[in-house]
C-alpha cells in the first residue's frame, strides 16, 4: 500500500486567496481541492522556474494567466502550495525565496533572499563566533547581536540565509526592518535578547530543544515541528482543506505561535498560568487549550468549563470556540462568565440570595447607609475609607469575624489601622452583611465564598475535567479560591491567561499562591501582538508609564519585551473642551477614515467612553452627524452589525476588537500615574482594543 503525500498549505498561499477575484477564488478552491487529493496526478504539470534560487520551487498552470508556485522536494513525498498570483508576478515571488530546514530547530522557513549568495560557509558547530566589528566611525550604535555565534542566532530561529543582514542591526528600527523576512520565532526571539534576555533564557521559556540531531533534508519531519506549524498547515482531507480555504483570514485556527501551539496541547502537571500584553493572543490559546483538554482529556459526562469574567465577552468566546470545535466538541465544553455560573449553582441548591456588585443602587445602597449610620465617628474616617476596607480587606478576604479582621493583612491600603481601631470599625461590616441578609442580598465575593465552602464540604467536584479561565486579572481571590475549589488538584486542572496591564476591576487584586493555585514552573508569557500596531501599542504603553503592574501572583510584569507585527500611522491624540468637540472629532475622524478605506469591506469602529452617559451622549451626537451606531451591552456586541459605529464603556469593551477605535478619556485620568493607575489601566485597554487605527480624545 502507497501512502498517500503529504500536502500541507502555507501561510502566504492562504493570504493571496483572500485577496484573489471571486471569479478567480473558485477556479483556484478546485484546482487546490484537486491537488490535495493527488498531487502526483498526471494532469498536474510541474514547470521548472529558470531563475529562482530554490530549484524545488515550481510552477503550476492553472489557467492561461494564473500559476500556483509549489515546493516539490526532488526526494520525500511533501507538497506545499505556498503561493498563486498572475504568472509573471507569481514567477517574481518565486524567483528570490528558499524553503529550507533550519539545522538547529528543524523547522521549516520560507526565506526572501535579497542579496547574493554568500560564500560558501562551515558546518555551523565549526564556525567562531565573530569578534564585534569596530563600528565604523560615523556609526553611534554598536551592532546588538554581534557576540553571539551563528548557532546561537540560528537556534533562535534566523534563517542562514538571513546571519550577516541579522549582524548588521544595530538598533530597534533595523530589527523591525527586517521583521517581515523573518520567521515569527526568529523576530521574537532577537528582539527578546535586544531586551535584556539570554539565548538560553529565550529557548528554555519557548520549550526548544536544540540537542537533536536535525535532516535538513527531511521536509516531512520539518512539517511537524511548532515553529514550522505557525507558517504551514498539513491538509489531510478536502472537507478540512475547504475549511481552510474558505476563512483564509481566520489566521489564529490554523497558524498558531510556537508557544501558542505548546501550549495549546499536552499535558501540564498542576495549574497554568500565561501572561501576555493585550492583542498576544491570550484568549486564542486559551480556546485552543480548551478544544484540546475537551478532545483529549474530558472522559464521558464531564466537561471542560471556560470561564471569563464579563458576560459579553464569555458569549463572544463561545462563538468563536464554535468555529473552532465540531458539535461533538463543544458538547464537552460550558462557556460561562463566573458570576453567571454562580448565580446557576446557587439556584440548583435553592440559595435564594440575589448577588449585588455594588453598593450605588438600592436596595444595596440602603444596606450600605443603614451600615454606615453606626460607625463610629469619633474615628473620623470617611465613607470612602470604609466602602474601601470593605471591599479591599474584608469581602476580598473572605473575613467574616472580629478576630480575623484584628490579624487582617491590609496590603495596599495606606495607614496602620490599630486592632483597637479595627475593633470600632468592624461593627459598620457586621450591619452591612445583617443588612444584606435581610434583604436576601449576598455582596459577589460572600457568594463566590460560600460557594467554595460548599463545594468543599459536599465533594461536590468532578464535574469539570479541567477549567481554562481568560481574564484572570479581574477575578479577586475569592473568585480564584473558588475556581480552586471546583477541581480536585491535578495535572490539566487550572489554565489562566491574563495581563495586570488590563486589571479595570481594581478591587480584584488577587496572588495566586495566596488562593491555593502554584504555577511554580508552569508560568509562560506571550509576547507578539497580533492585533495592534506597533504604533497604537507603543502609544497605550507610554499611558501605563510609571504605573506598577503586577504578574497575577506576587511579582511584576512589564511592557518592554512585548512587540507588534503590523505597523501603521501613530494614533492622533487631541484635547477638546466638552463633549460636543469630542463628539465632531470623533465624526471626523470615522468619516475620514471610511472614505480612506472605501476600497475595502466595512471598517469596525468602535466609540469608547469612560461612563454610560458619555456613551449615549457621544452616540445621539454622532447620530445627528448621521452615523448609525449600535451600543455593546452585557447580552450583545452586535459583532455582525455592519455599517454602524459601535460605542462602548471602557470596561465593556474588554476583550474585544475593532479595526479603528475613538476613546474619549476625560482628561484628569491621566494626572499624576502613581494616583491613576487604574483609569490609565481603562484607557490601556480601550486604546489596545484598535487593529489599525485610534484616536485618543482628550476630554478637558
Ligand atoms: N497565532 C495567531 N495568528 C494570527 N492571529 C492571531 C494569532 N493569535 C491571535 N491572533 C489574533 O490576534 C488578535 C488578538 O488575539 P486575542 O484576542 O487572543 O489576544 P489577547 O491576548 O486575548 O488580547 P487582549 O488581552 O487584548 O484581549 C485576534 O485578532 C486574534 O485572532
Amino acid at each position: 500500500m502507497s501512502l498517500k503525500p503529504k500536502v500541507a498549505l502555507s501561510q502566504d498561499f492562504l493570504i493571496q486567496l483572500s485577496k484573489l477575484p471571486s471569479n478567480v477564488h473558485s477556479k483556484v478552491m478546485k484546482w487546490a481541492i484537486q491537488f490535495q487529493s493527488d498531487p502526483t496526478s498526471p494532469g498536474i504539470n510541474y514547470e521548472n522556474i529558470n531563475s529562482a534560487r530554490d530549484s524545488n520551487l515550481k510552477s503550476v498552470r492553472l489557467d492561461r494567466d494564473w500559476r500556483g508556485i509549489v515546493f516539490k522536494p526532488s526526494s520525500g513525498d511533501v507538497y506545499v502550495l505556498l503561493y498563486v498570483d498572475h504568472h509573471d508576478d507569481a514567477y517574481r515571488w518565486a524567483e528570490n525565496r528558499r524553503l529550507s530546514i533550519n539545522p538547529v530547530t528543524g523547522a521549516m522557513q520560507l526565506v526572501v533572499i535579497e542579496r547574493q549568495a554568500e560564500p560558501e560557509a562551515p558546518p555551523l558547530q565549526d564556525r567562531p563566533k565573530l569578534a564585534p566589528p569596530s563600528p565604523p566611525a560615523a556609526v553611534a550604535a554598536p551592532p546588538v547581536y554581534a557576540t553571539l555565534s551563528d548557532r546561537e542566532l540560528v537556534s533562535l530561529g534566523v534563517p542562514e540565509e538571513l546571519l550577516s543582514e541579522v549582524r548588521e542591526i544595530c538598533g530597534e528600527q533595523e530589527l523591525d526592518t527586517l521583521q517581515p523576512r523573518l520567521p515569527v520565532e526568529a523576530y521574537e526571539g532577537l528582539f527578546l535578547v535586544a531586551a535584556g534576555d539570554s539565548v538560553s533564557q529565550v529557548l528554555s521559556e519557548r520549550e526548544t530543544r536544540v540537542d537533536k540531531k536535525v535532516d535538513t533534508s527531511d521536509f516531512a519531519a520539518a512539517l511537524a515541528t511548532p515553529e514550522s506549524q505557525a507558517r504551514f498547515v498539513v491538509v489531510n482531507d478536502d472537507e478540512s482543506m475547504m475549511a481552510i480555504m474558505n476563512a483564509p483570514l481566520e489566521q489564529w485556527r490554523v497558524f498558531l505561535h510556537p508557544t501558542q501551539h505548546k501550549l495549546a496541547s499536552g499535558d501540564r502537571s498542576g495549574p497554568v498560568r500565561i501572561l501576555g500584553g493585550a492583542g498576544t493572543g491570550k484568549t486564542v490559546l486559551a480556546m485552543h487549550r480548551a478544544k484540546w483538554l475537551a478532545e483529549s482529556r474530558t472522559p464521558a459526562g464531564k466537561k471542560v468549563l471556560f470561564t471569563t469574567f464579563t458576560r459579553n465577552l464569555a458569549s463572544d468566546i463561545e462563538q468563536n470556540l464554535r468555529t473552532l470545535c465540531g458539535p461533538s466538541t463543544m458538547e464537552k465544553l460550558e462557556v460561562r462568565n463566573l458570576d453567571s455560573w454562580v448565580h446557576g449553582f446557587m439556584r440548583s441548591r435553592k440559595l435564594e440570595h440575589r448577588i449585588v456588585y455594588g453598593r450605588r443602587d438600592d436596595p444595596a445602597r440602603q444596606a450600605w447607609q443603614k451600615a454606615l449610620a453606626v460607625r463610629d465617628t469619633k474615628l473620623e474616617l470617611t465613607e470612602e475609607f470604609y466602602e474601601q476596607e470593605l471591599e479591599q480587606v474584608v469581602l476580598a478576604q473572605g473575613i467574616t469575624t472580629l478576630e480575623e479582621y484584628k490579624v487582617a493583612r491590609r496590603t495596599g491600603r495606606a495607614g496602620v489601622l490599630s486592632r483597637s481601631k479595627r475593633e470600632a470599625v468592624w461593627p459598620v461590616f457586621e450591619e452591612y452583611r445583617g443588612q444584606l441578609a435581610s434583604r436576601k442580598l449576598k455582596e459577589v465575593d460572600d457568594a463566590y465564598r460560600e460557594v467554595a465552602a460548599l463545594l468543599a464540604d459536599s465533594q461536590a467536584d468532578g464535574q469539570y475535567s479541567a477549567i481554562v479561565v481568560d481574564e484572570t486579572q479581574d477575578l479577586g481571590p475569592q473568585a480564584l479560591k473558588l475556581l480552586r475549589a471546583l477541581i480536585a488538584p491535578g495535572p490539566n486542572d487550572l489554565f489562566f491567561v491574563g495581563d495586570g496591564h488590563q486589571r479595570i476591576y481594581s478591587r480584584n487584586r488577587a496572588a495566586m499562591s495566596r488562593c491555593g493555585i502554584d504555577i511554580r514552573g508552569r508560568a509562560r508569557k506571550l509576547y507578539l501582538n497580533y492585533r495592534t500596531t506597533d504604533e497604537i501599542r507603543r502609544q497605550a504603553v507610554a499611558l501605563l508609564e510609571g504605573c506598577e503592574v503586577d504578574d497575577l501572583d506576587e511579582g511584576h510584569d512589564e511592557v518592554r519585551r512585548y512587540r507588534s507585527l503590523s505597523h501603521g500611522p501613530t494614533p492622533e491624540v487631541l484635547t477638546v473642551k466638552g463633549l460636543e468637540g469630542a463628539a465632531a472629532a470623533a465624526t471626523r475622524f470615522i468619516k475620514e477614515l471610511r472614505a480612506e478605506w472605501s476600497g475595502e469591506s466595512a471598517p469596525s469602529v468602535c466609540v469608547i467612553a469612560a461612563t454610560e452617559k458619555q456613551r449615549e451622549a457621544l452616540a445621539s451626537q454622532l447620530q445627528g452627524a448621521g452615523l448609525n451606531g449600535v451600543t455593546i451591552s452585557a447580552e450583545s456586541n452586535h459583532a455582525d452589525a455592519r455599517d454602524v459605529v459601535h460605542f462602548a464603556t471602557m470596561h465593556r469593551a474588554k476583550g474585544l476588537e475593532f479595526d479603528a477605535v475613538v476613546v474619549v478619556a476625560p482628561d484628569d485620568f491621566l494626572g499624576v500615574p502613581e494616583e491613576t493607575v487604574n483609569q490609565r489601566k481603562l484607557l490601556y485597554v480601550a486604546l489596545t482594543r484598535a487593529k489599525r487605527a485610534a484616536l485618543l480624545i482628550r476630554l478637558k
